[in-house]
């Protein structure tokens, strides 16, 4: 199946919010490195998040926590490559997390149906591939890179200049040819951002969607949902006890119409956009 083939529908409208599922093939990744130490593990982890009911399996090969250094491009293509190419053979549709034109471009070739940029467009390269792709993009807010994105968390207004930040953004992906239609647009919880900015944006996901694209939102274990549950000695909940926490987050921003969540726990993602979707449909009964 070519990447085009597995993209269509993605962007159809599904009457619920999608659910990401997220593999990252990384020994660091903040809240799930090392889960997947091979190629076999991954894919094994990919497959049954599709089972689960994830609509899309997000592959990455390098951590975004913030602080963490580069990966050689070579080592991240060797990570992801055959996870992707497994798992979009399989028929799961494949999103791939990377900020490099080469790693782009192979997982497409071998099957992936997105790109998942977190670098915030900053690459004219993998812009150019996601236009002559013609894949869905996803734009995701940041700003700096990885090692140095903690230092850039200060707002004034933190939603009017993300919008403001995301639009500027949207020109240059435009500007390299990828059709409006194409693009999703993604706040960047935890990227470049505190936790209270991490709350204002999600209580004013409309000003972001006012901006005319899909939602991806990803706030699953994120740090601000640690620091919301820390303990009395205000130790923050540790990453692999925060799923609670993000499925009440997925289900309000099902709630709120975004197109999808990236999510580390899929089935009660999933269940949780279900009830959602049944829950606004007994709305419209009456
Ligand atoms: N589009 C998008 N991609 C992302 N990739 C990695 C992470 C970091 O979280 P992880 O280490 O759990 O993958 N978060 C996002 C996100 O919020 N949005």
């Amino acid at each position: 199946m070519t990447s085009v083939q597995a993209s269509r529908g993605l962007l159809e409208p599904l009457g619920r919010t999608r659910v990401m599922g997220v593999v990252n093939v990384t020994p660091d990744s903040f809240s799930d490195g090392g889960a997947y130490p091979t190629a076999v593990d991954a894919v094994r982890a990919g497959l049954a998040m599709a089972a689960e009911g994830a609509d899309i399996v997000d592959v990455g090969g390098e951590s975004t926590r913030p602080g963490a250094g580069r990966v050689d491009p070579a080592e991240e293509l060797r990570r992801v490559l055959p996870v992707v190419t497994e798992l979009a053979a399989a028929g799961v549709a494949v999103s791939v997390d990377t900020t490099r034109p080469a790693v782009a471009e192979a997982a497409l070739a071998a099957g992936a149906a997105v790109i998942n940029d977190v670098s915030g467009a900053a690459d004219r390269d993998l812009l150019a591939v996601a236009a002559e792709r013609a894949v869905p993009y996803v734009l995701m807010h940041t700003r700096g890179v990885s090692a140095d994105m903690a230092t850039r968390a200060v707002y004034g207004d933190v939603v009017s200049e993300v919008v403001a930040e995301l639009r500027e953004r949207l020109d240059a992906v435009f500007a390299a040819g990828i059709a409006p239609e194409r693009v999703i647009v993604d706040p960047g919880i935890g990227f470049a951002k505190e936790s209270g900015h991490n709350w204002t944006l999600l209580a004013h996901l409309d000003a972001i969607a006012a901006l005319g694209h899909p939602l991806l939102v990803g706030t699953s274990r994120k740090s601000f949902l640690g620091s919301l549950l820390a303990d009395a000695d205000e130790r923050p909940r540790p990453a692999g006890e925060r799923d609670d926490a993000t499925q009440a987050t997925t289900a309000l921003l099902a709630a709120d119409g975004v197109w999808a969540v990236r999510v580390h726990a899929v089935r009660a993602a999933a269940d949780a956009v279900r009830v959602v979707q049944a829950w606004r449909e007994a709305r419209e009964w009456r």
